[in-house]
């Protein structure tokens, strides 16, 4: 059972997956944003090149750093931050319209942008964190992706250490073991955290309307 078969009417939540670069977040992403209704994900901007694959718009929103400081400085950003010497920021365009409308948002973010958003919205906010199983299966994942030259590996190895020393910052964290229990785990949280009781709004008209007819 996913969310998409609940039917009394509820706030969406901002679900927010962090790790550190390598530990299978994108890809457990995908698979849920595949198949969950009413689950969407927040297309970040950044300044950083796309890699060969990613679609301008979809994964990211790709813009120059003139753009982006231009975005940031009208207020256009949620939240944003400086990740591997490059810009990241989240949209703020309807994200809210869309938790009001009972959708959920995902966000693919570093610990910077969580703590950010847990301090704008932290009751709508559920963050989860990633661990890869060993630092070396995170190189070899971060090898075998293939979409980095070597300098590049280096440095995310690098900063390894200082996204995993926000782990507990984080309301759920997952060791990445293998994908699919790993992807089951990330739904059953999202499927409780959607169950929560102030965030299924309209409980209270179903309860008033039994009792009345009790
Ligand atoms: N704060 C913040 N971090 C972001 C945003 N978008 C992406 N990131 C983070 O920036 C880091 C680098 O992302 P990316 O270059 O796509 O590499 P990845 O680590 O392989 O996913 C990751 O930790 C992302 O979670 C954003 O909008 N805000
Ligand atoms: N549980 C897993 N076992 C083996 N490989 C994995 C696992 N999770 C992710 N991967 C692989 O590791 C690489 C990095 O995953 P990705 O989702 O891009 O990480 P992130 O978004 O956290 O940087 C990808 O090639 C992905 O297919």
């Amino acid at each position: 059972m996913t969310g998409g078969e609940l039917k009394v009417p509820r706030r969406g939540l901002m679900f927010i997956l962090s790790s550190p670069s390598g530990a299978g977040k994108t890809t457990l992403a995908s698979r849920l944003l595949a198949t969950e209704k009413d689950l969407v994900l927040s297309v970040s901007a950044t300044t950083r090149k796309a890699r060969p694959g990613e679609v301008d718009g979809k994964d990211y929103t790709f813009l120059s750093e003139e753009e982006f400081f231009r975005m940031r400085d009208s207020g256009g950003f949620l939240e944003w931050a400086y990740v591997f010497g490059h810009y990241y920021g989240t949209p703020r365009a309807s994200v809210f319209d869309k938790l009001a409308k009972g959708v959920d948002v995902l966000f693919d973010i570093d610990w910077q942008g969580a703590q950010q958003l847990d301090a704008v919205a932290g009751g709508d906010v559920v963050k989860v964190f990633i661990l890869p199983p060993s630092r070396t299966e995170l190189e070899r994942r971060l090898r075998e992706r293939k979409q980095d030259p070597e300098e590049v590996i280096r440095a995310r190895m690098a900063k390894a250490d200082a996204e995993i020393s926000h782990w507990a910052e984080y309301d759920y964290v997952i060791v990445n073991y293998d994908l699919d229990q790993s992807e089951h785990m990330l739904r059953s949280i999202l499927l409780a955290e959607r169950l929560r009781r102030r965030r299924q709004i309209g409980l209270a008209d179903i309860v008033k309307d039994m009792m009345r007819d009790a």
